[in-house]
């Protein structure tokens, strides 16, 4: 049986790159997207399930659900990446900014580890190894963050999650988070903003797609590590 590895949000950057690794290993994969990039036709044309999700409403995320399993009966891993970096300087609308930054990055990631959770399971009683969730986090959950409040409290209950559903689903299913600082830069991040960014890590670089793709996969090669979260900042703690 060939379990897919979902990933969420995977039309573009971080997520897009992740899946090209998996097909480029022939892993198929399952993928969320929720604008049509070019990219999504493409990794369709390669095999890889496509699904449209949009996970700003409960509805939403239930329909997303209900879609998966009309589309596989197990998962090797659910690597959740569909995330928003949204701040209050450009939503003065408190309520909404902080209920959709937790619905993004908390709430979609709770409704699917616990609906899904079978799905992995299927995986695991198949292969007698453990399937893998991954959640995709932030350095910031050590930190907080003065211009992004709301996301930086999203990311940290994500990141809290990883604790309840490594305890919950050991031995069976293994439960991590990735925690990044800069991996890569947003096409409208000015020059300005880029030389203040670099200085803020220790190693003074934008380190690109490759470092997320290396630390998934020492998780799910490993057998042993479970409610962990991998650092992946370039030694920002330090600096
Ligand atoms: N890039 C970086 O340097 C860093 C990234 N991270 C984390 O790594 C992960 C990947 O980062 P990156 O590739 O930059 O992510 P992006 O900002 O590119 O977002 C990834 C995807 O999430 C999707 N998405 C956003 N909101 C929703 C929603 N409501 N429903 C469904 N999908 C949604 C977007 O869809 P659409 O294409 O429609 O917009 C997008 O394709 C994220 O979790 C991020 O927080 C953490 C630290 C640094
Ligand atoms: N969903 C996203 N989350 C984050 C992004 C991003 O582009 N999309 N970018 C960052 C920054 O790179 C930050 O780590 C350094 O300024 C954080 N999260």
């Amino acid at each position: 049986m060939t379990s897919p590895i979902l990933i969420t949000g995977a039309g573009q950057r971080i997520g897009l790159a992740l899946a090209k690794h998996f097909l480029s290993q022939d892993q198929a994969i399952i993928i969320t997207y929720r604008t049509r990039h070019r990219a999504v036709d493409l990794l369709e044309q390669q095999g890889a399930v496509c699904i449209y999700a949009d996970f700003s409403t409960d509805a939403g995320i239930s329909t997303f659900i209900d879609a998966l399993k009309q589309h596989t009966d197990s998962l090797r891993a659910i690597v959740h990446n569909a995330s928003s970096w949204d701040c209050e300087a450009n939503n003065p609308d408190f309520e909404a900014l902080f209920d959709n930054m937790m619905r993004i990055h908390a709430k979609t990631p709770y409704l699917i580890n616990n609906k899904c959770a079978d799905l992995l399971l299927a995986y695991q009683l198949a292969s007698k190894a453990p399937a893998d969730i991954i959640h995709l986090t932030d350095y910031v959950v050590e930190t907080g963050s003065p211009k992004h409040i709301a996301y930086a409290a999203s990311k940290a209950a994500l990141d809290n999650l990883t604790k309840s559903f490594s305890a919950k689903y050991a031995p069976n299913i293994k439960v991590n988070s990735v925690a990044p600082s800069l991996i890569i830069f947003n096409e409208h991040d000015d020059e300005a903003y880029r030389a203040k960014t670099l200085k803020k890590s220790l190693m003074g670089i934008e380190p690109g797609c490759q470092e997320i793709i290396n630390s998934i996969d020492l998780l799910l090669q490993s057998h042993y590590i479970t409610g962990r979260a991998l650092p992946v900042d370039g030694g920002r703690h330090l600096k």
